[in-house]
């Protein structure tokens, strides 16, 4: 998978290099690439925001830059000739679709995606308008707080689509029984000592019987996910529902 990412801040990608995503960089799996919006400007002080139309407090980022910068990336791509290689253009955003990892599952399988990370109080609509006129937007979001720009909503993104990637986590196993991966939030987990503090391990994780074992999972995750976000449960289908009341 090749990630480009339209940045004020391309040295905040750095720490892509290391852990889990720096090897899988080395090994081609992911070719993450940051870029200045800056080299996309063309006047001595690299201006990327002025004043918005209509008034109101802070600025807006200005049209010109990303539209070179998002025509450099796109090269030749069109609607017309869209297909499993075509990239997908993602702007993190307040006001956007809420990522989740059924996305993050979505988005493993694309081959190029191009992640534009404003700053400010945002980019002129106009960015987005005239883009999807060359490719697919989305407009993502990452939670209901507001940061300081799509830097950070653009890491997390990363690392949730990443990790999925065929070969990028060692035990492809430890991928299935996640939080959110069944649509429930996981079981605890517990390793060495036995005791530790006063506080013991529960006793099914020794006994060995693991048909026993995955029953107590799986009413642990159904325990945590209606105390902790039973919104969850109302969720898609029915049948969790179901379940969980049961
Ligand atoms: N993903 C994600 C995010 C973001 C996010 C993503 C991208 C950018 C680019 C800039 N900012 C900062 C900012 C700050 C205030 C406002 C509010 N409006 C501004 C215009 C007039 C009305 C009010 C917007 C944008 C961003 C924030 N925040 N939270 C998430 N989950």
């Amino acid at each position: 998978m090749r990630i480009d990412v339209v940045t004020i801040f391309p040295e905040f990608f750095d720490v892509l290099d290391i852990s889990l995503l720096g090897k899988a960089r080395q090994s081609g799996l992911l070719d993450v690439s940051a870029h200045n919006l800056r080299e996309y400007t063309h006047d001595r002080h690299r201006t990327v925001d002025d004043t918005p139309y209509g008034g109101g407090a802070g600025m807006v980022m200005k049209p010109e830059p990303w539209g070179e910068a998002i025509d450099e990336l796109l090269g030749d791509a069109t609607p017309e000739r869209a297909d499993a290689s075509a990239p997908l253009v993602i702007f993190p955003s307040p006001a956007g679709e809420v990522f989740t990892q059924k996305m993050a599952r979505e988005l493993a399988h694309r081959e190029h995606l191009i992640f534009g990370c404003g700053r400010y109080e945002g980019i002129d609509q106009r960015v987005f308008d005239h883009v999807a006129t060359r490719a697919e937007v989305r407009l993502v979001s990452i939670g209901d707080y507001v940061l300081n720009g799509g830097e950070v909503a653009v890491m997390a993104m990363i690392e949730a689509i990443g990790r999925l990637i065929p070969g990028v986590v060692g035990n492809p196993e430890s991928l299935v029984e996640e939080s959110h991966e069944d649509g429930l939030l996981e079981y605890p987990s517990y390793t060495k000592p036995a005791e530790w503090r006063g506080l013991e391990v529960p006793p099914i994780l020794l006994s060995g019987n693991h048909k026993a074992i995955d029953a107590w999972r799986r009413e642990q995750q159904l325990e945590r996910t209606r105390r902790v976000r039973p919104d969850l449960l109302r969720a898609e289908t029915p049948e969790k529902a179901e379940t969980a009341e049961a």
